[in-house]
């Protein structure tokens, strides 16, 4: 495994809980990873897939057995108990559960992992003051957690976590106890301070959209092992794992169209000569007006039943369903065209 930038580094981790109730447990199964500098990294996975541990594993939380877990070029498992706690310093998490104190004020749950920061009173009120604001709550310094909304307690939570100025960041499902709308402002914020810091973030998640959202890489965790891994927009567009597969149609309404095949829509009824056509962007290159493209240029009708394109990367990614009408030799060619521009074609049904 190449080391230049990464600033994590997995290499065959193995881990097994060991119970007198339940035996043996296998959490995590020669996993190999590499996150770089820089990298908005998604690690997604069912429940119980080992997402958690994996975490545990890179912040020296939880011993392993095999292999080895480097971050900054440290193996975790051979640190002192004082570099221990500098990993955990220059490392910032946040949680589903955002873990604030209640009793505490805004500013006093973000000044406390500074207790021993050789700062003093002011310096720390005036770091947690800062890191409010960074986070857009400078107002509610002395609010308590209770009075906040949860996207709210997330950002504390998430200044809380900068507060050492870490250079890298654990989400461990930060986003699954909100709802999309402030899922969608807490991303922004975290894609921000990605931006401006310059922080490595690791996004652990089991929502595809969370990572479609805010990630570049994401490896995908399947019962402790990783079945598929690399950028996110290759992996949407060609994605090769049947877990993979059932994560990405999850953020998509493209196979909704076989629903309504079994159900015999009139939406997708097909009169003689019509094609019902599933067209799928998966190549970064594809930029041309297709669908105009090869209405004029094989005189077709194209009726555009569902669409879904996002961009992701800075590149179109998803597709369209549509319904194809001409002559069958102008519906051949523009079928031809569209493979050789590499976008991906599913002929669903013909009149
Ligand atoms: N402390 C523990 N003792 C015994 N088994 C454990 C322990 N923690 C986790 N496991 C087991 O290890 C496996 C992986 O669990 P883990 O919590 O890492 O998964 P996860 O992907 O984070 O799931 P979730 O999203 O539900 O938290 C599961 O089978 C779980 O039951």
């Amino acid at each position: 495994m190449q080391e230049g930038r990464a600033v994590i580094a997995l290499s065959h981790l193995s881990k097994t809980y060991h119970s007198e109730e339940e035996g043996d447990r296998t959490a995590l199964s020669d996993v190999s990873l590499r996150i770089d500098k820089g990298d908005i990294f998604g690690i997604i996975g069912l429940s119980g897939a080992g997402k958690s541990t994996l975490v545990r594993c890179l912040n020296g939380l939880e011993t392993y057995q095999g292999g080895s877990v480097k971050v900054r070029g440290q193996e975790v498992a051979d640190l002192s108990p004082r570099e221990l706690r500098s990993l955990r310093q220059r490392t910032g998490m946040i949680f589903q559960r955002f873990n604030l104190m209640p009793s505490r004020t805004l500013l006093g749950n973000v000044a406390l992992p500074l207790a021993n920061s050789g700062l003093n009173r002011k310096e720390r009120t005036d770091r947690a003051r800062e890191l409010l604001e960074l986070v857009g709550l400078a107002e509610l310094g002395e609010s308590y957690p209770a009075e906040l909304s949860g996207g709210q307690q997330q950002r504390v939570a998430i200044a809380r976590a900068l507060a050492n100025r870490p250079d890298i960041l654990l989400s461990d499902e930060a986003t699954s106890a909100l709802d999309p709308n402030t899922t969608k402002s807490i991303l922004a914020l975290l894609r921000r301070l990605h931006d401006e810091l310059g922080i490595t973030v690791v996004m652990i998640t089991h929502e595809m959209a969370v990572v479609r959202q805010i990630c570049n890489r994401l490896a995908v965790i399947d019962q402790g092992r990783i079945v598929e891994e690399g950028r996110v927009f290759d992996v949407f567009a060609n994605p090769q794992a049947w877990l993979t597969k059932s994560f990405v149609a999850t953020t998509s309404n493209l196979d909704k169209v076989g629903d309504l095949i079994e159900a015999g829509s009139p939406l997708i009824q097909l009169k003689p000569g019509q094609v019902l056509l599933r067209m799928r962007f998966t190549a970064k290159t594809v930029d041309e007006a297709m669908v105009s493209t090869i209405s004029r240029r094989f005189d077709l009708d194209v009726n555009i039943i569902f669409g879904d394109v996002d961009v992701v990367e800075g590149s179109q990614l998803g597709g369209l369903v549509v319904r194809l009408e001409g002559s069958g030799e102008h519906i051949r060619a523009a079928l031809e065209y569209m493979r050789s521009n590499e976008i991906g074609i599913e002929v669903l049904d013909r009149g």
